[in-house]
């Protein structure tokens, strides 16, 4: 029996040893070198965490892909629903972790007060490795190009520096009104138009007067450049760089997971996606290096206009005739673009659609205007601190439809506690605009459109209330990361929404019986910012706006 025994055991070591034998050595090393990493991580994890502080909860998640499957396109819908678990939900995504952040408490207290540490990104290697977009301020982590690009970016738009650029903000939306009134039912595309006008004024130093609109300021105030409007191939530069950013973005990539592999070479992800990549790359270039080329020229000779770029070459120029810092104005210039049209053109979609709905909100704001603007007078920034209405209005609009219902994830630098929750470093952060935007508690009946949540009530004469919370603290995003376009942005949308109700009343379309068409308020992500879909409006000078149309006539010829 015992010799029996010996020879299964010694035939069954022989099999073992054999089957051992047969497993490949590169998978038995990489096993053993996964097993060593965890077993690392854990020792990690131990001795950064040494009080086992919790990381924050969440809904549990799938073995190595965590979370990752249950989020859908549209993110802020299921981390709205996540908020069940806390005001910070603890995510893994593909082993990477994550957090959300779904109240103002949380926002402030990480985001804002402990910026120092939560102000950097984790940059998408397919963009900043293979795309050419290491330069983009958006995807730069915390460090010397990142505090310099701000910096530019406060010197030439910051909140006092930015009146600079009101005369010319003033210009354009009385173009844009001009327009209206001479196809108001183009107005969606005179929108679009005006995302031409940007890629138009890239590349033209030349002034063409009467074509600029809402997009025009942002290019004027980039490049000094006004608008021509019949360059087509400027058109497609921007367009093409948006949809392949957007491409680029919908569908995650190896190297969002694993970053180890963007040391691979790009021909190992296939042709097509190098394809797209190149062409990025191409089109980032047409918007940065070209323009900057032509501005530079005109600084060099004198005749550059203020603008954002010539301010900065003028501003780094050395007595050698060099300009330090090139690629970083180029940066600025370049991001500026893709920034700063299509979320202001959201904001003025949603507006016109709100105005449309909500026929009383339009109407106190124009007896608000009229009241101000005596006679045929045109709305001018003097006239802002005059008009709380309006400037719940735009509260309301940017509140009702947020341009970036996530806003550009954070990350955090260091390890860090908060309310007894250990937040290892390099996780990622959301802030949940979407959560925020639409709670009840702060905002009663929050899918509603009412400007008057934004006044107090106790005052006869309206008045911005102070105790609660303010979209424009929302909408721009967090502590060093908030939007550095956010002055510009909000001069720009005020003084549009003025003028157009200074001259028009919008209301709903009509069908062939006289019934009103109600737009669809379905909205998506398209480009960089949430978006309506096409609709029509019915767009058509007020009592006074006809003498005011005019007066603006006359204001633009001179
Ligand atoms: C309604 C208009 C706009 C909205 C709602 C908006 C919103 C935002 C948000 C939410 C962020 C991310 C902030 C964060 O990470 O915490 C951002 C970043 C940024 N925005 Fe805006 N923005 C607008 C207009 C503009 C304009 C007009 C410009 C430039 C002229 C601009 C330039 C930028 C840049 C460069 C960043 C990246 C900042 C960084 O990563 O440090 N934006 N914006």
């Amino acid at each position: 029996m015992e010799a029996g025994a010996d020879g299964f055991m010694s035939e069954a070591k022989r099999i073992v040893g054999q089957a051992w034998l047969a497993v490949p050595r590169s998978v038995l090393l990489c096993c053993l070198w996964l097993a060593t990493w965890r077993i690392y991580n854990i020792w990690c994890d131990r001795l950064r965490n040494p009080r086992r502080l919790p990381f924050p909860p969440g809904p549990k998640g799938y073995p190595i892909v965590g979370n990752a499957l249950d989020v859908p396109a549209e993110s802020w819908l299921k981390f709205t629903e996540w908020a069940v678990y806390g005001d910070v939900v603890g995510l893994s995504m593909m082993g990477e972790r994550a957090v959300v952040l779904n109240t103002w408490g949380s926002i402030s207290a990480l985001l804002n007060k402990r910026g120092a540490i939560y102000s950097s990104r984790k940059p998408r290697l397919l963009f900043s490795k293979y795309g050419g977009w290491d330069f983009s301020l958006t995807f730069l982590p915390h460090g010397e190009n990142f505090l310099l690009q701000r910096r530019f970016y406060h010197q030439i738009i910051g909140s006092t520096a930015v009146k600079s650029f009101h005369e010319i903000i003033l210009k354009n939306a009385r173009t844009l009104a001009l327009q209206i009134s001479q196809t108001p039912l183009q107005f969606q595309y005179l929108t679009r138009l005006s995302a031409i006008n940007l890629n138009i004024a890239l590349i033209f130093c030349i002034l063409n007067r009467g074509s600029s609109s809402i997009i025009a300021d942002t290019v004027a105030m980039i490049y000094g450049f006004e608008v021509n409007l019949e360059n087509a191939e400027w058109v497609k530069r921007l367009d093409f760089c948006l949809d392949s950013l957007e491409a680029l973005s919908k569908v995650p990539h190896a190297t969002d997971f694993f970053p180890i592999l963007a040391n691979l070479p790009a021909w190992v992800w296939g042709n097509k996606l190098n394809h797209l990549l190149d062409k990025l790359k191409a089109s980032t270039n047409k918007l940065g290096q070209e323009p900057y080329n032509l501005v530079k020229d005109q600084v060099f000779s004198g005749t550059a206009p203020h603008c954002l770029v010539a301010d900065l070459i003028e501003s780094n120029r050395t007595s050698g005739g060099d300009v330090k810092h090139e690629r970083e104005i180029m940066a600025v210039a370049a991001v500026s673009m893709i920034a700063g049209v299509d979320t202001t053109v959201s904001a003025i979609d949603t507006f016109i659609l709100a105005m449309m709905l909500y026929p009383e909100a339009q109407k106190k704001a124009q007896e608000e205007l009229d009241a101000v603007l005596t006679d045929i007078r045109l709305p001018t920034f003097e006239d802002r601190e005059s008009t709380p209405y309006l400037s719940a209005v735009l509260k309301e609009t940017l509140r009702w439809k947020p341009v970036a219902p996530l806003t550009i994830p954070h990350s955090v630098i260091q390890d860090d506690e908060y309310n007894g929750m250990f937040i290892p470093k390099d996780t990622r952060i959301f802030a949940n605009i979407w959560n925020m935007v639409y709670n009840s508690d702060d905002y009663p009946e929050p899918f509603e459109f009412i400007p008057e949540r934004f006044l107090d009530p106790s005052s006869k004469a309206p008045q911005l209330r102070k105790d609660i919370l303010d979209p424009e603290e929302l909408l721009f995003g967090f502590g060093r990361r908030v939007c550095p376009g956010r002055a510009f942005a909000t001069a720009s949308l005020w003084i549009n929404m003025a003028t157009l109700l200074a001259i028009f009343e919008i209301s709903l379309p009509v069908d062939p019986e006289g019934n009103p068409i109600k737009p669809d308020l379905d909205y998506r992500i398209d480009g960089i910012a949430y978006h309506p879909k096409p609709y029509k409006c019915h767009i058509k000078p007020r009592l006074q706006g006809v003498s005011r149309l005019s007066a603006l006539r006359e204001a633009l010829s001179q």
